[in-house]
């Protein structure tokens, strides 16, 4: 059993043959997580939809548990959305996700699970944590105000898992990915994040033969991008080999200026206009690199650069987009 004080343990999990549940399997992390598992073979790979049971509701996530009683769990199930999201339904980011890791965690001590991963997120960090962010500045300094309400949620969760090891012994642990970006992505252009809204809105224009496109804030700040079949990567990674109290850090260790980064897109899609900055819209912290040296002394690094990833999602937007609107097109709240 790992000590609580055994920041760095690691006990080896042996995926095969194993009932893996992936929560939120149809969503960009958790359709990559799927697609990673295969080379698994586990025994079993359980899913669920939302309309069959949302996770919200603890008697349906008990019940769908005790029925399904995997030995893994994998929670990529949450309310997710761009910066613009996250300030304008603060309830519904709060409360969702909270809602969704608390039934899980408890349902997974109930039923035994005997390894769950939990998700952070890059953006849960103080708005002002030294760069590159290490593992240990969580919960040293304010939070950036558009994304709080989730960033709390997302702490609550990386905490819950901490106490369950602590109280009851359990092997739940936390990631804490980048930006991330990659098939079945959200292109929902009030909701989403800034690479399928720069992917969808370059396409556009380009089709459009526009002049310009239009980038939200300044465009001068800095954000590091990690493709989701690498999260997916490092998540089974950190399933197999590490059993630590303190969440991990996921990302490349490297950031763009969103600028150059809206020049990238434009130029991977063959959009030859110009660049509008709409300066009504926020920027959010001015930069969030992570410092991945804990997960690379697990043995992980990430292999797809941000050019070959965003050729990737482009052909993936072309191939799921409907009448250039975008695929999967959610509407927030
Ligand atoms: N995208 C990013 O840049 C980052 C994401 N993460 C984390 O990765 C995880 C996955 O994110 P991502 O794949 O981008 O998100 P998506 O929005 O693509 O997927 C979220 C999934 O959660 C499911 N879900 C949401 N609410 C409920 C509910 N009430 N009951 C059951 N299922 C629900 C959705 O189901 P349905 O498809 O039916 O709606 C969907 O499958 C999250 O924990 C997120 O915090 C961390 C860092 C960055
Ligand atoms: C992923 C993580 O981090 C998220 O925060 P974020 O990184 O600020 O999210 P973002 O990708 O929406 O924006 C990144 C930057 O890009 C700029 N930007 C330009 N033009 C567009 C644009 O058209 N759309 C969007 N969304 N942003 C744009 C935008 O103004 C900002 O400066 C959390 O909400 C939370 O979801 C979380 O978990």
């Amino acid at each position: 059993m790992t000590g609580l004080n055994d920041r760095t343990a690691q006990t080896p999990c042996d995926l095969k043959g194993k009932r893996i549940w992936v929560a939120g399997h149809r969503g960009m992390v958790g359709s990559a997580v799927v697609r990673r598992l295969e080379r698994e073979s586990p025994g079993e790979l359980l899913t669920v939809g939302s309309k069959t049971v949302d996770l919200r509701d603890q008697q349906a996530t008990r019940a769908w548990m005790a029925d399904a009683k995997p030995e893994l769990v994998i929670i990529a199930a949450a309310k997710v959305g761009g910066i613009l999201a996250n300030d304008r339904y603060p309830a519904d980011f709060l409360y969702d996700n909270l809602m969704i890791e608390a039934n899980i965690i408890e349902a997974a001590h109930r039923t035994g699970v005997e390894k769950l991963i939990l998700l952070g997120s890059s953006c849960i960090y103080p708005k002002f944590a030294e760069q590159p962010i290490q593992e240990a500045a969580l919960l040293t300094g304010s939070l950036e105000p558009t994304n709080e309400w989730y960033a709390l949620a997302k702490i609550a969760g990386i905490k819950l898992c901490q106490a369950y090891r602590r109280q009851h012994g359990c092997d739940f642990i936390s990631a804490m990915p980048t930006n991330l970006y990659g098939p079945y992505d959200n292109y929902d252009l009030q909701s989403s994040h800034v690479i399928p809204a720069l992917l969808r809105k370059a396409h556009e224009a380009k089709m459009a033969e526009a002049d310009s496109m239009e980038i939200w804030g300044s465009g001068s700040v800095l954000r590091e991008f990690l493709h989701a079949d690498d999260c997916a990567d490092a998540i089974v990674t950190l399933l197999k080999v590490y059993s630590g109290d303190e969440h991990v850090n996921v990302g490349t260790g490297e950031d763009i200026r969103i600028d150059a980064l809206a020049q990238l897109v434009m130029d991977v899609v063959g959009f030859r206009g110009s660049l509008r900055k709409d300066a009504s819209k926020p920027d959010g912290t001015p930069r969030k690199l992570l410092d991945i040296s804990r997960l690379r002394s697990l043995g992980w690094a990430p292999s797809i650069d941000l050019r070959e990833g965003l050729q990737d999602a482009y052909k993936w937007y072309l191939a799921n987009s409907v009448e250039g609107r975008g695929p999967n097109d959610r509407v927030a709240g």
